[in-house]
């Protein structure tokens, strides 16, 4: 079993995001780590792109101010990747956009993150059927493929489901990234549609900012993800950011760890 399916072993997951490089990759670091101290099951971290057509607003601009250095080398990030390890054991997932991959190669890329330590990959502009060749890669350094599936696809839940490993990331709601006050009204039935087909564990993200909204989300499913109100606490604190972090992530894993793991089995 990986380390990102173990973490899910008798206890829901927060799982967090945040940008890299934003402000800085120092400041990345310590918010990863501030994450991990406050409650966070697992980290993910997005890699800055120019063009991140599954983003909403507040990572878009993320990315710019990340990418205000333009040619930030990926190394970077394998380097501060390091260096989180060294500070936490939380396992850490790169949100990252296939281009970026690609122009790295798969080899490469997946082998970097074998070394460095990450644990899995989401790649949202990947479809289902071009992930063979990357599964190949992925399985050969040990990371887990986290796939997307939203409340729509209909007949290809199943589909995507069988061959998810790590975790399933199910999608609240149509539309891109950012914090929203309501949600997909047939998330149980498609999470009861995935775990007929599967024991890997489901999270559901996209729009989820409050303590109240993570606990609804972690009852209906095995964990819950939030990314824009925590990359929104980077953009209004900077470089004081990592303790307003960790203080939401202990307010947010409470209302999670509250949720019994009977539910949504
Ligand atoms: O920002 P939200 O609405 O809390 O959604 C999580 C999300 O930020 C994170 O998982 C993510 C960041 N960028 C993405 C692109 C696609 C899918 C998911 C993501």
């Amino acid at each position: 079993m990986s380390k990102i399916s173990q973490s899910f072993t008798n206890h829901k997951n927060f799982i967090a995001f945040v940008t890299a490089n934003d402000p800085d990759m120092e400041t990345t670091v310590k918010n990863v780590v501030a994450l991990a101290k406050g409650g966070a099951d697992i980290v993910e971290i997005g890699i800055p792109f120019s063009d991140p057509v599954a983003d909403g607003p507040v990572i878009q601009a993320a990315d710019l101010r990340a990418l205000r250095d333009p040619d930030l080398p990926i190394e970077v990030i394998f380097t501060a990747v390091k260096e989180i390890c060294l500070q936490t054991a939380v396992p850490l997932v790169f949100l990252v956009y296939l281009n970026v991959v690609l122009q790295y190669g798969y080899e490469r890329f997946t082998a970097d993150c074998e070394k460095f330590g990450v644990d899995g990959l989401i790649i949202p502009d990947l479809p289902y059927e071009e992930r063979g060749e990357l599964v190949s890669f992925t399985d050969k350094h040990g990371l887990d493929l986290i796939p997307l599936i939203t409340v729509t696809s209909g007949e290809r839940i199943a589909l995507i489901a069988k061959e998810a490993t790590g975790f399933i990331y199910l999608v609240s709601s149509l539309g891109v990234t950012g914090t929203r006050e309501s949600f997909a009204a047939n998330l149980a039935e498609v999470v009861g549609q995935i775990k007929a087909v599967t024991n890997v564990p489901v999270a559901i993200g996209f729009g989820v900012h409050t303590a109240d909204q993570a606990q609804a989300m972690a009852d209906l499913a095995d964990g819950v993800i939030i990314g824009s109100a925590c990359v929104q606490i980077v953009a209004e604190n900077g470089h004081k950011a990592p303790a307003k972090l960790q203080a939401y992530a202990k307010e947010i894993s409470a209302a999670v760890d509250g949720v019994s793991v009977g539910n949504a089995e």
